[in-house]
């Protein structure tokens, strides 16, 4: 035996050694986290199980603690799945998600809730609202904006009609690959699917090599994949869990036309976050129709100096909502100078409606 082999061996001992340590750890953590469900019920019949402001700062905290090798990110991820295993033994949670399956609002609902989320595809986004709102599913998932293309405002309508609450953020970096088939005759496309907004961030990828191709739009990327399995002239623009689900080729990779293409999804819910230490606040406003009505929203912000993270201009569709307004701004409302902030617009606005404190995104 060479001395390799040995050291081999040795160093696959200790592995061996170090993954039944692991084990014993993990089990001891999920026993720990089925006590913590016994607490909450026993304070309330209607507990609630999924904490965001405790699972940010469980995320936090081993990032921070984290010495390598592996990179900080990486070992959130398995602690993600960890804490989601762990979830699950509490109670399985329900996540509804704009749909068909394979889009990338599922991949976010995965990346936010952990694999042991039970996740339920609906086909619009007022389905997801309706369904949690319902409580037919415990949180829903849905497109809020993107870095290329701008604001999903389906999502910011959906949210003047309904009393959900925001619960949390999760952004994905998007990545867009051109998709065929084993029928598909790839010196012959003529035709390519996708959703309108990842058209709209593969813009010049696409001018520059399919001019000619007809682009046709449909409901999302995973409805372009499926379509592409029965059409030998036709390609489809999409990303890896479409491309796997329907076992389809990717004939160019991450043809997004800007490297740092990243949508912005939020988790929503009927329940409010508790600080988790970094917070965002979500609000909606109405302004009455008048001059300096948006200099009057936004000035006790800057005085109090508070971090505006995003503003949406979204059309009134009532006689009371004349302008409205979509702000984020870091802070959350148990904080003094936000609820101080807050009673200040609330004068100046005619409507005002917090949507939600939630943990800003941390994987
Ligand atoms: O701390 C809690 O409240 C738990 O239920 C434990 C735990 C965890 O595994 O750490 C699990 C689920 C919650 O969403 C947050 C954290």
């Amino acid at each position: 035996m060479s001395d390799s082999s040995i050291n081999l061996d040795e160093l696959r001992q200790r592995i061996d050694q170090l993954d039944g340590d692991i084990l014993r750890l993990i089990s001891e953590r999920a026993d720990c986290a089925q006590k913590v469900a016994h607490v909450k019920l026993a304070d309330d019949k209607d507990a609630v199980f999924y904490r965001p402001e405790r699972e940010a700062q469980v995320l936090r905290r081993i990032m921070s603690l984290n010495k390598g090798p592996l990179d900080s990110e990486e070992m959130a991820r398995l602690f993600r799945e960890i804490m989601s295993a762990c979830l699950a033994l509490e109670q399985p949670i329900k996540v509804a998600y704009l749909g068909p399956e394979g889009t990338f609002t599922q991949q976010a609902a995965l990346k936010h809730f952990g694999e042991s989320a039970i996740s339920l595809p609906m086909a619009a986004i007022d389905e997801v609202f309706r369904e949690v709102e319902a409580g037919a599913v415990n949180y829903g998932v849905v497109p809020v904006e993107n870095s290329t293309e701008g604001v999903v405002n389906h999502t910011l309508d959906t949210f003047m009609d309904s009393s959900i609450h925001i619960c949390g953020e999760v952004v994905l970096r998007i990545h867009h690959h051109l998709l065929i088939s084993d029928t598909t005759r790839r010196d012959k496309i003529s035709r390519i699917y996708s959703h309108p907004q990842s058209f709209g961030q593969c813009r010049k990828w696409l001018d520059a090599h399919y001019p000619h191709a007809e682009r046709v739009p449909v409901s999302s990327n995973a409805e372009a994949a499926k379509l592409v399995k029965t059409e030998w002239h036709s390609a489809a623009i999409a990303g890896d869990m479409a491309a796997k689900l329907y076992g389809l080729e990717r004939i160019a990779d991450k043809i997004e036309d800007r490297p740092d293409n990243s949508t912005r999804f939020l988790i929503i819910g009927n329940q409010r976050v508790p600080m988790a230490g970094e917070d965002k606040t979500s609000i909606v406003v109405a302004m009455r129709n008048q001059p300096g009505a948006l200099h009057d929203l936004l000035e006790p912000f800057h005085r109090h100096k508070i971090d505006l993270t995003r503003i949406e201009t979204r059309p009134s569709r009532t006689g009371v909502w004349n302008y409205v307004f979509f702000i984020d701004f870091k802070g959350h409302v148990d904080e003094p100078r936000v609820a101080a902030v807050l009673e200040e617009v609330k004068l100046r606005a005619s409507e005002l409606r917090v949507l939600g404190s939630y943990p800003q995104g941390v994987l």
